[in-house]
């Protein structure tokens, strides 16, 4: 049975998040779909939805606090409101285009961890890194588990190449079974694919030795393609 978890990133609105939840959830109760779904909307569209046990709404980001002074942030006590206990943490966009260093990542790890969070951790190489090698993209990766607790039980981790993100570019089979192998001889954690999976390889990706399902951005957010993905490997 695999993960499969929809990134909005910067979409939806908070009424199209309601159309898109409502009909993701129709189509799980109704089809008895058993595979856990997780959807991440902005947190403007966070709320308290009445989906079935397999569909859980996670926050994209949230700083590490109950509350406080943190202009722009979300915190515990938002989160509270609607019941959210899942997480993203070491998401690439945050980690280079807000520059969230490892040390932040980890704090925020760390304090969800203590509140036991649901944490869905990314990694996952620049193209220059890549272009080094497998064993230089593994010594990139391991850093990005410095200060992680990877033995943490509601740990999921999600590989995602940033050169394959919202690209188009999928990395090769060759190239996933290889960086998942290799974690998962470190870290025995469910381990998703991310970046540029779509409808139409979104089955083969998810059938890899080593791959526990994925997080997808771009080709998650039409609903009708979302249960497509979802229909496509609700039997692996
Ligand atoms: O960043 C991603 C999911 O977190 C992947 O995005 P794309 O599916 O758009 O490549």
């Amino acid at each position: 049975m695999v993960i499969i978890a929809s990134n909005f990133k910067t979409n939806h609105t908070r009424q199209s998040t309601k159309e898109f939840i409502s009909f993701i959830n129709d189509y799980l109760k109704k089809d008895s779909i058993k595979n856990e779904i997780i959807v991440f909307p902005t947190a403007t569209s966070l709320d308290r939805f009445n989906t079935v046990p397999n569909l859980t709404l996670g926050t994209q980001n949230a700083y590490a606090t109950i509350k406080g002074s943190f202009t722009g942030e979300i915190g515990t006590s938002q989160l509270d409101e609607f019941g959210i206990k899942t997480i993203l943490i070491g998401h690439s966009e945050r980690r280079h285009v807000l520059g969230e260093t490892q040390e932040q990542i980890a704090e925020k790890f760390n304090f969800y961890k203590e509140l036991g969070y649901k944490i869905i951790y990314c990694i996952g190489e620049p193209l220059e890194v890549k272009e080094q090698g497998l064993e230089k993209t593994l010594e990139y990766i391991y850093e990005q588990f410095v200060g992680i607790d990877t033995n943490y039980e509601n740990l999921i981790l999600a590989y995602e190449p940033v050169w394959a993100i919202g690209t188009g570019v999928t990395a090769t089979n060759e190239d996933i079974v290889n960086v998942h192998n290799a974690i998962k001889k470190k870290i025995s954690k469910p381990l998703l694919y991310g970046g540029s999976v779509k409808v139409n390889n979104v089955k083969e990706i998810c059938s890899l030795n080593n791959v526990d399902g994925a997080l997808i951005g771009t080709a998650s957010w039409n609903k009708e393609d979302f249960i497509e993905i979802i229909e496509k490997t609700k039997d692996i």
